[in-house]
């Protein structure tokens, strides 16, 4: 069953000089239990998506248009409030979450306080056993000191332990390990993936690490300039890429492709959606681009079991025009 249903998205962003269309009409769901990516290079919207989703889109931002579905209860009406405890968020850079001028305990117990109504011994002990939980050694004695005690792994764990404390059924990571080090980053990958198979969390998994998704996730959207381009199960995504700017992701993996010790990269950058999509917004980068890509926008279509793309290339009435060459460094001598 899904716990969380985006459907046709739009959040956008109406500065002086411009409409943004950050997110533009995207669809996914997150079942129970299950660890869903999203990944895209930096500007695509993966944030403003969590955002949306948590009721935290600040003006000159709005939700214009879609939905986002918490066991089926429409929050964009306005019930986030409804749902505080059930969804929690853990962002990238952990001392901008915890607040410097209260001890690690205080901050899990004001948690366990608002969510659950502990106080008290009952709250302190309850603390203690969540940052075991989240693998700080000496949990007795740590949980009085202040966030500036910890390390930045250990501070992320804290801000794991704060999120975990309102026993929330879903869990947003937004770039939850970019600003760590690598060790420390498989460190935190293993304690979300226990976390989840011991308390059942459902988890957004948010990067624009293509090595973390395969390693973390279950189902994959790949978002590029406020659209989901392709989705589909990791492994068939991985083994089977469909849309050029998924292969062009791929092939920046670090020891993905054959030979060569320049890794083929996807050249220029995200472009800022400020206008609606007429055409694929990828298609000036776009190495497979043929002339129907400036014309017609892809609606996402079926390439295999579960899996979608929005490319013309898989579209019956424009594919048989194109060629599908094997770019982005196939088979590089
Ligand atoms: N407050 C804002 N005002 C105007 N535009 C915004 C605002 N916040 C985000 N945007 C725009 O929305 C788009 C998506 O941004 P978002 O932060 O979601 O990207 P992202 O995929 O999370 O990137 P990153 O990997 O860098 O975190 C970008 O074009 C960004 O400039
Ligand atoms: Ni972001």
């Amino acid at each position: 069953m899904s716990i969380l249903e985006v459907e046709g998205l739009r959040t956008v962003f109406h500065t002086d000089k411009e409409t943004v269309y950050a997110v533009d009409g995207i669809d996914f769901d997150v079942a129970a239990g299950e660890t869903v990516g999203l990944v895209g290079e930096s500007g695509s919207g993966k944030s403003v998506t969590a955002r949306s989703i948590m009721g935290l889109v600040k003006p000159p931002g709005v939700i214009e248009d879609g939905s986002v579905r918490f066991r089926g209860d429409e929050l964009t009406a306005g019930n986030w409030d409804r749902h505080r405890g059930d969804m929690a968020i853990v962002f990238q850079d952990p001392t901008n979450s915890l607040n410097p001028v209260y001890t690690v305990g205080n901050q899990i117990k004001e948690s366990l306080r608002i969510h659950q109504g502990l106080r008290g011994r009952e709250a302190h002990e309850r603390a203690v056993e969540h940052l075991e939980a989240v693998g700080i050694p000496d949990a007795g004695r740590r949980v009085d000191e202040y966030p500036h005690q910890f390390s930045g792994g250990m501070q992320q764990r804290a801000v794991i332990a704060v999120a975990l404390a309102c026993d929330p059924d879903l869990l947003i990571c937004d770039e939850p390990t970019t600003a760590l080090d690598v060790t420390v980053q498989a460190q935190i990958l293993d304690l979300l993936a226990d976390l989840q198979a011991t308390e059942d969390l459902a988890i957004l998994f948010i990067t624009h690490d293509m090595g973390v998704i395969e390693e973390t996730t279950d189902r994959v959207n790949v978002m590029y300039a406020g659209e989901i381009v392709e989705s589909a199960p990791v492994a068939e995504l991985f083994s089977n890429p469909k849309h050029p700017y998924t292969k062009g992701l791929l092939a920046s993996i670090p020891g993905r492709t054959a030979t060569g010790d320049r890794l083929p990269t996807i050249e220029g950058e995200v472009p800022t959606p400020s206008a609606p999509a007429g055409s694929c917004r990828f298609a000036p980068r776009c190495p497979a681009a043929f002339d129907g890509c400036e014309a017609v926008h892809p609606e996402a279509v079926a390439v295999g079991e579960d899996h979608e793309a929005a490319c013309l290339l898989y579209d019956e009435a424009y594919g048989e025009t194109a060629e599908d060459a094997d770019f982005f460094g196939g088979d590089r001598e």
